[in-house]
């Protein structure tokens, strides 16, 4: 692959910094790295954590995170975006207005509520926010189960359920809704998530479900990973299928890395 010095792919995260590197921009800038394009970070918090859990965090200034998306405006020929932790509401409103005044290219909403550790890292009374401000200018929307539950404020019992939650996603302004499979039961055999595009097209993506702890930033990775190919000119059906064998190889390949729940292998995916 060669570019010419101003066509190199350039994307961007709007999302919070996880110490341990498995989640948050950490995971976001390595799945960048690996899928060769040049990523850059508007930092918006910070969590102190490491595989045993979240110690701490705390969210930046908004004149700060203002500060970050002008220094990147003036220079960056920037052709995705994706957000990622935004803790509370007034952090989502920062985000939307700074958002709208910048050109960054289609926007990946990964809408991080909950951590596999169990931190909450978006709080309740945001909810409404996200739903009203930040869904609609997402191309892609990719909230997990548990996410897809309190973004449609309604219990996924079944099949017909997660169908309905994504058209009810879509009906709210995103674009393109992933809602990501349920995978705390060991004894399944597969993890499913649900696909449906704009032009209602929808599609179930299935794989082996893979018995591991290494499975922190899973959810970054593939919402990082979107935009990463979105940035290189794929099509959104492209980018969310080969986001998912890109996850599901680094999940497959586990490095020894923690002690409890640990990071997934950004080196195993081969295209
Ligand atoms: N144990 C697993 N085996 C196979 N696929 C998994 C497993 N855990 C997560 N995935 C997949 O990883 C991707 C990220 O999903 P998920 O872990 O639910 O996101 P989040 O980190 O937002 O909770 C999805 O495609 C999901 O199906
Ligand atoms: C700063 C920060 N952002 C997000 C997460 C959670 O990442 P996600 O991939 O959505 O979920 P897990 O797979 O890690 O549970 C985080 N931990 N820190």
């Amino acid at each position: 692959m060669l570019f010419m010095a101003n066509e190199f792919p350039q994307v961007v995260t709007i999302a919070g910094s996880d110490s341990d590197g498995s989640a948050g921009l950490q995971a976001d800038l390595s799945t960048f790295f690996t899928r060769h394009v040049h990523g850059m970070s508007i930092v918006t918090a910070c969590v102190a954590g490491n595989s045993y859990g979240i110690q701490a965090a705390t969210a930046m200034p908004t004149d700060f995170i203002d500060q970050q998306f002008t220094s990147l405006a003036d220079d960056f020929d920037i052709r995705a975006s994706k957000t990622g932790m935004l803790a509370d509401a007034s952090l989502i409103n920062n985000v939307v207005a700074n958002y709208q005044r910048v050109n960054f290219g289609p926007l990946v909403v990964d809408p991080v509520i909950v951590t596999k550790h169990g931190a909450l890292l978006l709080e309740a009374e945001a909810f409404e926010t996200l739903r009203e401000r930040l869904l609609p200018l997402a191309t892609v929307i990719t909230p997990n189960f548990y996410e897809a539950e309190k973004l449609t404020d309604r219990t996924l019992k079944t099949d017909a359920d997660v169908i309905s939650a994504a058209h009810q996603l879509q009906k709210m302004g995103a674009k393109n809704v992933i809602v990501k499979g349920k995978h705390a039961d060991t004894t399944q055999s597969v993890v499913r998530d649900f696909v449906l595009l704009e032009n209602g097209d929808h599609f179930w993506l299935s794989a082996p479900y893979i018995q591991t702890d290494h499975v922190n930033g899973t959810g970054d990775s593939l919402s990082a990973c979107i935009t990463a190919e979105l940035g290189k000119g794929a099509s959104v059906k492209d980018a969310i299928t080969l986001a998912k064998a890109y996850v599901n190889a680094a999940i497959a390949n586990e490095i020894a890395v923690g002690h409890k729940l640990g990071p997934i292998n950004h080196w195993a995916f081969q295209d």
